[in-house]
């Protein structure tokens, strides 16, 4: 007997976007950083945002993950829209649902690394998985480092404690921003393999701004940002690929009317 066919479920974007405009300052000095934005970040994916310098991939992120709102249009968390919720309730959101990784490590000078990888938790007035918390530290391989203070820390050291730090509380999306920028390329390869093994072991979902072709290839997919908008969506590009689509963005730029004086 033949199985009646299963109705597909789409699955629900951990993070969705629908024309999300975003101008920077006002009047004559208005810049529109981002212009009609549409895009999903699907669970346990991992996707790198990419494009020329100014093309908005910042303002993306931060708009995104509840750092700043946009001027029009909607972000969904989770299934939250962002726009409704007071600046206490957005807080409490990016607390529990959010997990951040910046290319200047942004850890907590005067704490340790432990009360560092904690520090999520403790915002967040949650209670912390000491079972998954021991798994995390294993995995980025800090036990021995938990009483060392950021300082004492070389700067890839630093970047794992921040990984550590944002999965700390299983949130539903990790936003990175250079996360590798300010690493060697060894350094980086162990960051960017923690990233991809968070996706590919817990589900997590990633999403990573770069300009490093190879960083972006660790991804699933890539998208390309010019002037605000999205102009391109690779899914599982090599690096060559990458940097020749980066060129020609970066070329298309350059050949830009001149600034007039
Ligand atoms: N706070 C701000 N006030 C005014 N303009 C801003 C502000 N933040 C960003 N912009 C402008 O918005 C545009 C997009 O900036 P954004 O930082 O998102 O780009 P980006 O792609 O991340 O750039 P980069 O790769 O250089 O970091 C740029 O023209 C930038 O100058």
């Amino acid at each position: 007997m033949n199985t009646p066919p299963q109705p597909r479920t789409e699955p629900a974007p951990a993070v969705a976007l629908r024309g999300v405009r975003k101008t920077h300052g006002r009047h004559a000095s208005a810049v529109q950083a981002l212009d009609a934005v549409d895009l999903d970040f699907f669970a346990g994916t991992f996707t790198a945002v990419m494009g020329p310098s100014g093309s908005g991939k910042s303002t993306l992120l931060h708009c995104a993950a509840g750092l700043d709102r946009p001027s029009a249009g909607t972000v969904m968390l989770g299934g939250t829209d962002l726009a409704g919720l007071s600046e206490t309730a957005l807080t409490r959101q990016r607390r529990t649902r959010v997990g951040f990784v910046f290319q200047a490590f942004n850890l907590v000078p005067a704490l340790t690394v432990r009360e560092n990888i904690l520090l999520p938790s403790r915002l967040a007035h949650v209670r912390p998985d000491r079972r998954w918390l021991a798994e995390v530290v294993e995995r980025v391989g800090l036990r021995d480092r938990l009483r060392h203070r950021p300082a004492q820390l070389s700067g890839g050291e630093q970047q794992r404690v921040a990984i550590a730090r944002a999965l700390s509380v299983r949130p539903q999306v990790i936003f990175c921003d250079e996360p590798t920028g300010a690493l060697d390329t060894t350094t980086a390869a162990r960051v960017l393999a923690l990233l991809r093994q968070a996706v590919d072991a817990d589900r997590q979902t990633v999403v990573m701004v770069t300009h490093d072709p190879v960083a972006a290839s660790y991804a699933d997919r890539v998208v390309f940002l010019a002037d605000g908008r999205i102009v391109d969506d690779l899914a599982a590009p090599g690096v060559d690929a990458i940097a020749e689509r980066l060129a020609h963005l970066g070329a298309a730029r350059a050949g830009g009317e001149a600034p007039s004086w």
